[in-house]
C-alpha cells in the first residue's frame, strides 16, 4: 500500500541455476515489525539483501521508506540500518571507537558522534565495556553493539538478520527488549529468525518462506487460529482405565499421535467436534477422563502445518 515503509512486489531471484526467491510479496507499514520464518536456505537473507540494496532483484520490485531499492539505492541506504550474523565491525578497536568511526563516517562532526555513541552505549547498557576492544565481548555484548552500530544514523527501517542466533536465553531477552523499544519508538523491523518464539514475541505480522515462496502470512495470532489441528492431553488416575481408553482411542482413527506418559494420553486432533466425539466415547465406555487439558497451536505448529507439506 502506498505510505508502507517496506513494499515488496512480485520479487524473484535467481542465482545461477538456484531459484533464491519467487514471486514474493509482502508489506510493512510504519513502525510495525514482520517477521521473516524460514528454513536454511529459505531465500531470508537474500530478501534482507535486496531490500538494502546489497542484492538487485531479477523480477519484481521493491521499495524501502518510499524509495525504489534498484533506482534509489542511495537513499534507501541512508534510511535503513542493518544488523545481524555478518556486521563488520573493527574488532581490535573498542566499542565506543567503533560507533564513533561509524558516527564519522556518516557524515557526523566529532562532537555529534561523541554524543551520540555515548548515548546509544548508555541505552544498551553498554557503558561498562565501551572502552574494551570488541574482540574481547562476550556473544551477547557483540549482538548489542552490532545493533547500537546499525542505528547509529537513527533509521527509519531496521533490518535484523537473525539478531539472536547463538545467544543464551537471557541475552536474547534483552536484545527482545532492546527491539521491541525501538519499534515504540517508531523504527519499521523486519526480522529475520529461526527462532519462532523469537517471532511470536516481536512480529505484529509473520511471513513464512519455503523453498524461495511464501507459503503462509498473518498475524502470529491469525496464523495460530489456521492451524487446524491442536493438541489435547487426556488423563487418567489408574492404569487399567488409562490402557482401555487409549486401545479405544487408537480404535476410533480420529486421532494422529498417541504419547504415552503419567497415565496421560496425548492426541492430535482436527477440530473440537474429534475431541467431543472421543470424550463422548469413553464415557459410554465408563472410561471417562480425570483431567483434560488443550493446548494452543504455536508458531511452531504453524510452521511444521506449511512447511513440513511442501
Ligand atoms: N551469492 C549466491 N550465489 C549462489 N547461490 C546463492 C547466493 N546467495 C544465496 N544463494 C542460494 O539461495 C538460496 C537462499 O539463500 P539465503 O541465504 O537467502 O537463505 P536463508 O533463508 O537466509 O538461509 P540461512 O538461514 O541459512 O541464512 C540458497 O539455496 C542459497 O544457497
Amino acid at each position: 500500500m502506498p505510505g508502507d515503509s517496506i513494499e515488496v512486489s512480485k520479487v524473484g531471484k535467481v542465482f545461477g541455476s538456484v531459484r533464491a526467491l519467487n514471486d514474493v510479496s509482502l508489506s510493512v507499514s510504519p513502525g510495525g515489525v514482520l517477521g521473516l520464518l524460514g528454513h536454511n536456505g529459505a531465500g531470508k537473507s537474500t530478501l534482507i539483501n535486496i531490500l538494502s540494496g546489497v542484492l538487485e532483484p531479477t523480477t519484481g520490485t521493491a521499495t524501502v521508506a518510499g524509495f525504489d531499492v534498484v533506482s534509489q539505492a542511495s537513499r534507501v541506504r541512508r534510511r535503513i540500518g542493518v544488523a545481524g550474523q555478518y556486521v563488520a565491525l573493527d574488532e581490535q578497536i573498542s566499542g565506543r571507537d567503533n560507533l564513533v568511526l561509524i558516527a564519522r563516517l556518516m557524515g557526523a562532526r566529532r562532537k555529534e558522534a561523541v554524543a551520540r555513541t555515548g548515548e546509544l552505549l548508555e541505552r544498551f547498557g553498554m557503558t561498562g565495556a565501551a572502552d574494551r576492544a570488541v574482540r574481547t565481548y562476550s556473544g551477547g555484548m557483540r549482538r548489542r553493539i552490532d545493533l547500537a552500530a546499525s542505528i547509529v544514523g537513527a533509521p527509519e527501517v531496521l533490518f535484523l538478520d537473525e539478531p539472536t542466533a547463538g545467544l543464551d536465553p537471557e541475552s536474547r531477552a534483552e536484545l527482545w527488549a532492546i527491539v521491541h523499544r525501538l519499534t515504540e519508538e517508531g523504527v519499521t523491523v523486519l526480522l529475520t529468525t529461526q527462532y519462532l518464539e523469537e517471532a511470536d514475541r516481536l512480529s505484529d505480522q509473520v511471513v513464512l518462506l519455503s523453498r524461495g515462496h511464501v507459503v503462509a502470512s498473518g498475524s502470529p495470532s491469525e496464523l495460530k487460529r489456521g492451524v487446524g489441528r491442536r493438541k489435547a492431553s487426556l488423563g487418567f488416575n489408574e492404569r487399567e482405565r488409562f490402557s482401555a481408553a487409549r486401545d479405544e482411542v487408537r480404535r476410533m482413527g480420529l486421532v494422529a499421535d498417541i504419547g504415552e506418559a503419567n497415565f496421560d494420553i496425548d492426541i492430535t486432533i482436527a477440530s473440537p467436534r474429534d475431541l467431543g466425539a472421543v470424550l463422548h466415547a469413553l464415557e459410554e465406555r465408563n472410561l471417562g477422563i480425570d483431567r483434560l487439558r488443550l493446548f494452543e497451536p504455536s508458531l511452531e505448529d504453524v510452521y511444521l502445518a506449511h512447511v513440513s507439506t511442501r
